[in-house]
């Protein structure tokens, strides 16, 4: 495989995730008008740990594992921080 066949490679699997990061922030969006009309905080730090022990534990080749759950929490914080913008409105 040279440069361009492992790149090609790359957009399509980026493609899937724009799709599945798509699809998570529509369930967040869900959240957020539930937590809104019941006046829940968007900050679950329980819920974060549940999903990030669960994550490191889901990735195979362990030399990925930080980065695969840096990511996540990445995800999370942009997660909240969409929420706080849905609670403000
Ligand atoms: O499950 C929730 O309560 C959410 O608000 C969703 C979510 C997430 O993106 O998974 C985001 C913020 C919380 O701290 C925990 C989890």
């Amino acid at each position: 495989m040279n440069l361009d066949d492992i790149r090609s490679d790359i957009d399509t699997l980026d493609a899937q995730l724009v799709q599945l990061l798509e699809a998570r922030m529509t369930l967040v969006s869900q959240v957020a008008t539930f937590k809104k009309m019941t006046g829940g905080r968007v900050l679950d730090n329980s819920r974060e740990l549940v999903i990030l022990d669960r994550v490191a534990s889901q990735v195979e080749n362990l030399d990925y594992a930080e980065t695969v759950v840096n990511t996540f929490k990445d995800i999370l914080k942009n997660s909240r921080a969409y929420q706080e913008k849905v609670l403000k409105k």
